[in-house]
């Protein structure tokens, strides 16, 4: 029994900030090892260049796979699943697999070609993340340059010309478990969180919905790395968002004196706690539990461990907006407490109390 390896699909148009949001993670992916597969219409190789040339130590370069037949999910039986197979098979498979997108494909293949039988196996979706130009969408336009995108989709034969962007644009998002609205710098963060809470009502129920300059988003809430680790599932700690600049409003009264010289910003401050409870009786009422308390408080990140009455072997779960996961990954070993420990991350702010009792009820 090995552990599955989570695979996050990165969507989102030209120019949202795909590429940068996935530089700024392989920047800060507390030392596990990410591998990149790329499919980038129009532009061959200009973004596995960039990801290669930012002298990132957490992806090596034969980490990096670029997939150059035109629309990812039109060839997910001839270039992505034997690209898949080929990253879990080696004997040093990496901690993380990132999928970027051609801004045009619509995820839903792709998702499907994980339930793939020797990817199933070896493979866990971790999530659909839709990156978002902020700036562009606040004047209801879905891309900086819509024209560039049209362009590429004119060039792809596979995706029908007469979609309009509006409709593209709405399947990406119906697909996302978790969107990032990006370039917020260009907003300012009270504007960029408006449109991050009108997202988060308008788009299913239960995404998680946050914004982001320059893709900085905490490696612990868009892949989950770092959290529901062994050794770092004890007591409340913060996730700190990294600002390089300071050029907003602030109506944040969770204010930390372990802050550097940063101001900390309302939304831009997550924070994290673990939920211990008993074993559980029933995965599939607790899973339903624990969707429920992910849409009605405002977390974007669930992950950790829980035993089953019954069965020798630990369920490892895991939820990034309406999506959860489950599967049984090793068995507890000898002296092993059979407890069950969830992180959970969210904006500042979360009821802690009402969260541990919904899910300890
Ligand atoms: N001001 C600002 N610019 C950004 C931000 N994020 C990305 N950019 C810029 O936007 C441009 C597009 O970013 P990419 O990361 O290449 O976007 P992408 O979605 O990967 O685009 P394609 O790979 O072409 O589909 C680049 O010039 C980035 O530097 C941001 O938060 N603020």
């Amino acid at each position: 029994m090995a552990q599955k390896i989570p695979a996050t699909v990165v969507t989102g148009f030209l120019g949202a900030g795909k590429t940068t949001l996935i530089r700024h993670l392989l920047n800060n992916a507390n030392g596990k090892r990410i591998a990149l597969i790329i499919n980038e219409f129009g532009d061959l190789g200009v973004d596995g260049e960039i990801l290669r040339g930012c002298g990132i130590e957490n992806c090596r370069d034969d980490d990096v796979v670029e997939l150059s037949n035109g629309c990812i999910c039109c060839t997910v039986a001839e270039d992505f699943l034997p690209a898949m197979q080929k990253l879990v098979e080696r004997p040093d498979a990496p901690d993380h697999i990132v999928i970027e997108t051609s801004g045009l494909a619509l995820p839903q293949p792709l998702v499907r070609a994980f339930n793939w039988p020797d990817i199933r196996t070896r493979v866990t979706v971790d999530g659909v993340v839709a990156v978002v130009d902020g700036p562009a969408l606040s004047e209801g336009r879905f891309a900086a340059n819509e024209a560039a995108v049209d362009a590429q989709r004119e060039a792809d034969d596979t995706i029908d010309h007469e979609t309009p962007l509006s409709e593209l644009f709405e399947d990406q998002l119906a697909c996302a478990d978790m969107v990032v609205v990006n370039k917020a710098d260009l907003l300012g963060s009270a504007a960029a969180e408006a449109l991050a809470t009108k997202l988060r009502s308008e788009v299913r129920a239960g995404v998680s919905v946050l914004h982001s300059e320059m893709g900085a988003v905490d490696a612990a809430i868009l892949l989950g790395l770092g959290v529901g680790a062994e050794d770092d599932m004890d007591g409340r700690h913060e996730v700190h968002h990294h600002h390089h600049h300071h050029d907003d409003d602030d109506d944040d009264d969770h204010d930390d004196d372990d802050h550097d010289h940063e101001h900390a910003h309302g939304h831009d401050e997550f924070e994290s706690f673990v939920v211990s409870r008993p074993e559980i009786a029933d995965p599939a009422a607790f899973a339903e539990r624990v969707a429920e308390v992910i849409r009605t408080h405002d977390i974007l990140r669930l992950k950790g461990f829980a035993a089953v009455s019954g069965k020798p072997m630990r369920l490892t779960v895991q939820a990034v907006g309406p999506r959860i996961d489950s599967y049984f990954d090793r068995p507890f070993t000898a002296g092993e407490p059979r407890e069950t420990r969830l992180v959970v991350i969210g904006q500042a702010g979360l009821d802690r109390a009402a969260i541990e009792k919904a899910l300890v009820a």
